[in-house]
């Protein structure tokens, strides 16, 4: 079998899979200088399309998976950007098959981290190295330079670093990537990257819903709005883009184009892994889950026809100071997008500790400052909060942070209030104000529900003023007796 293309040339880097992400990720590695890229789809179309349309980029076609791993100098590295899933599962198999030990196998698509896990176990046993690795930042990120989280070996980090540095985005004078971890850190963090984006967007969306309610104002005035805040503290990519939608107008109708989109929000899962995974880790992502929910609400047509004549409060939202309601919506999303980060870092935190991964949070932060899709001016204040504690517990508590919920929680507060009183909902805003207010409650009534897990069940509590476990003889003389600890 030849191991060159048809023309003899090699190419030191592949990628599978030419649909959006894949293409531009082709191309973004064409570009750097020293590539030469082999590219393979399962239908050969695409491939045939992105050739034809990129001349300038030297790829090198093939139509078999033995034609790809022949063109392939070794050790082969190969980037995968297929539908995640079966599809991931199905090229792996493939290239398994054509290649050899020593290769390298890199996931780039958005797979579940235990799929991850399982998959680099497996192909590990062939000798060849399989990484995960989450890739951020769209069509565009892909192009001009993505947010990327690889996981894996360190042997594979050695070979595949240099090159994922060449086409990954710069920020401040470095690459937004990292060697996250082993097996599926990289795409665990990517898939904590994509909860806080459903957070990040269901916040914004909440405040275009809230101060277009109030205030009146037209999309493209709120446009304009969000354009401004960019200039501040919540300067991002989301709150760009949202004033790019904004702003946007229907040319079939002349009205803005966000009136004219069903107000139905699709999802392809990774914020629901988000919360599964918080779920099984025993941690608190509220705003993360309350952003999946608001999806998933908003796409139940039926349930909201037949909802639709159910009695809602006798106000409106009566605003009679819009600007000063529109600098409390800034803040409330300023406070509340600190706890969504302050949350994901926590499910970091923890599936650090359950799958055994030395995940640098600094570091984290670091590379979600360019090309990724929540990409924010204050992540370097992340990084300067985990630098200064490492072992910091809450996000939130760091002192930058803790001092802008003290600037922001009154205004958030009024703005939850205020949306509650004119029926507007808004879960996110009101969850992680909840949430923050969990966080510093000096008591909770968690005892009571320790009272009444004890009075049913027989579960046990603690007492505040002596050690051990103790339950009530609650169908006896109620009197207290020690216990077994039951959790
Ligand atoms: N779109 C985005 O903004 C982002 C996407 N991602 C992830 O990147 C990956 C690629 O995304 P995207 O470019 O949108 O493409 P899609 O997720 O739409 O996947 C389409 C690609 O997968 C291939 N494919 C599907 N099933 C199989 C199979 N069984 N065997 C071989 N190939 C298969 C298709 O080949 P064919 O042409 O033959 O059908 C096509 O190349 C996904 O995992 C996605 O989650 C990550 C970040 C951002
Ligand atoms: O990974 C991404 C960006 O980081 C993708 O854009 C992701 O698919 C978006 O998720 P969804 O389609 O569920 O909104």
């Amino acid at each position: 079998m030849s191991r060159v293309s048809a023309s003899g040339a090699q190419a030191n880097i592949g990628v599978v899979g030419l649909a959006v992400m894949g293409s531009n990720l082709a191309r973004n590695l064409a570009s750097r200088g020293g590539n030469t890229v082999a590219i393979f789809n399962r239908s050969y179309e695409k491939t045939e399309t992105l050739v034809d349309e990129h001349p300038e980029a030297g790829f090198l076609p093939a139509k078999t998976y033995e034609e790809f791993a022949a063109t392939l100098s070794k050790p082969r590295t190969a980037i995968i950007m297929v539908k995640a899933g079966a599809g991931t599962d199905a090229v792996i198999d493939e290239l398994v098959r054509v290649f050899e030990p020593g290769d390298i196998i890199v996931d780039g698509g958005n797979a579940l981290f235990t799929d991850t896990i399982r998959r680099e176990k497996a192909v590990r046993e062939t000798g060849i190295n399989f990484v995960g690795a989450g890739i951020s930042g769209g069509e565009e990120g892909a192009l001009n330079g993505p947010s990327i989280m690889p996981g894996g070996s360190d042997e594979s980090w050695v070979t595949l670093g240099p090159i994922l540095k060449s086409i990954a985005a710069v920020a401040e004078g470095e690459p937004c990537v990292t060697h996250v971890g082993h097996d599926g850190a990289g795409h665990f963090v990517k898939m904590i990257h994509n909860g806080i984006e459903y957070a990040d967007m269901q916040l914004i969306a909440e405040a275009y819903d809230l101060i277009r309610k109030g205030t009146g104002k037209t999309p493209a005035e709120i446009a304009d709005i969000f354009a401004e805040w960019n200039r501040g503290e919540l300067e991002s990519y989301l709150i760009e883009i949202t004033a790019e939608v904004l702003r946007q107008v229907d040319a079939s109708t002349g009205a803005p184009l966000v009136d004219v989109i069903l107000d139905q929000a699709g999802a392809k899962g990774t914020g629901a892994w988000t919360v599964q995974t918080a779920l099984d880790l025993g941690v608190p992502v509220s705003g993360i889950a309350e952003a999946v929910f608001a999806r998933s609400l908003s796409s139940k047509p039926a349930q909201r026809a037949a909802a639709a004549d159910l009695p809602g409060p006798d106000e409106t939202l009566d605003v009679s100071d819009p600007e000063a309601f529109v600098e409390d919506v800034r803040q409330a999303l300023y406070a509340s997008k600190i706890i969504a980060y302050s949350q994901g870092f926590d499910a970091i935190v923890a599936g650090a500790e359950q799958y055994g991964w030395d995940i640098k949070k600094g570091d984290i932060a670091a590379i979600w400052r360019g090309g990724c899709i929540i990409r924010a001016q204050f992540l370097n204040r992340i990084t300067e909060a985990y630098a200064a504690d490492p072992g910091l517990v809450a996000l939130v508590t760091a002192p930058y942070f803790a001092d802008a919920m003290a600037r922001t929680q009154q205004a958030w507060r009024r703005v939850v209030v205020a949306a509650a009183r004119a029926g507007i909902p808004s879960p996110a805003f009101s969850s992680s104000l909840a949430y923050y207010d969990g966080l510093r409650a000096d008591r909770l009534p968690a005892a009571l529900v320790q009272g009444q897990r004890d009075f049913f069940g027989a579960h046990t509590y603690k007492r505040i003023d002596r050690d051990g476990t103790f339950h009530t003889l609650w169908s006896g003389d109620r009197t207290e007796i020690e216990a077994v600890d039951t959790h």
